[in-house]
């Protein structure tokens, strides 16, 4: 069809009487930032639950590199290459950042860490963790212990346990969530360098994040897409303006 490293077709998935997602189809190119926005109760996240495997759509289908994964579980979609962070930190304080990381990688390889100790030299899991952590510019940050990091920093950290799981396409979900100016400004920076490596399905509230990171935005309103462009297109589109940014003056 076309060079799209994920894809959504045709998807539904109701609660009831609520048609949370009715039949939508998108895609997430090699090289890009795909931003999925609309209001509270749209539906984003249970189109995300439906894309990492929580949620088994009533119909439709979803794409990885080629591969249908709808049927797959959350592990083994993670091992074929669908990277994500969560909106609730899930980092282990005590630890270092390079162990949170590594802790990360080697959850993917299915070992228990209970042989964490062990392991925690191991180049296997270095190499990867280390390679993350500078695209998240954070290698000077290795060994520190989480609970000294700044917010922003944190949520770097768990940008790089997502990349240290080498994906082909990352979904990240409200990654701005809770961060300062200057935390939004960093971590967007360092998003419009990262698409270029793995390409990013962003879900997000933080408009000017948004307008600036996206190459392609779709508005997701009572289930549907009403409305799929670039941020030049979007803010100029009607139904997008009386839907959603009418309510939060953007
Ligand atoms: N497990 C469920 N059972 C019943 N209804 C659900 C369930 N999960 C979500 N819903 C409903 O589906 C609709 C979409 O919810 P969803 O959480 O996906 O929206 P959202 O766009 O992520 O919202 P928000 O931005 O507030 O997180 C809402 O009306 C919600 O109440």
């Amino acid at each position: 069809m076309s060079d799209a490293v994920l894809s959504l077709h045709h998807l539904h998935k109701r609660f009831g009487a609520l048609h949370a997602t009715n039949d939508v189809s998108l895609d997430l190119r090699p090289g890009e930032i795909h931003a999925l926005i609309g209001p509270n109760g749209a539906g984003k996240s249970t189109l995300i639950g439906q894309i990492a495997g929580n949620i088994r759509p009533d119909e439709g289908s979803v794409h990885l590199a080629g591969t249908a994964i709808t049927s797959m579980s959350v592990a083994q979609r993670a091992r074929l290459g669908l990277g994500r962070s969560f909106q609730v930190s899930s980092l282990a304080e005590p630890l270092s950042v390079m162990r949170n990381v590594m802790m990360s990688v080697q959850a993917l390889q299915g070992h228990s860490f209970r042989f964490f100790k062990r392991v925690s030299r191991d180049a296997a899991l270095l190499e990867p963790a280390y390679q993350a952590l500078e695209h998240m510019q954070l290698s000077h940050r290795a060994w520190t212990p989480v609970f000294e990091l700044s917010h922003g920093e944190r949520r770097q950290v768990e940008v790089a346990c997502a990349l240290a799981l080498k994906p082909r396409a990352l979904l990240l979900d409200e990654p701005m969530a809770g961060l300062g100016p200057e935390g939004s400004a960093k971590l967007t920076e360092l998003l419009e360098v990262l698409k270029r490596e793995v390409p990013i399905l962003l879900i997000e509230h933080d408009m000017e994040a948004v307008f600036r990171l996206a190459d392609r935005i779709s508005v997701l309103v009572s289930g549907s897409v009403i409305a799929h462009g670039d941020s030049h297109t979007i803010k100029q589109d009607p139904r997008v303006r009386e839907a959603y940014l009418g309510d939060s003056n953007a």
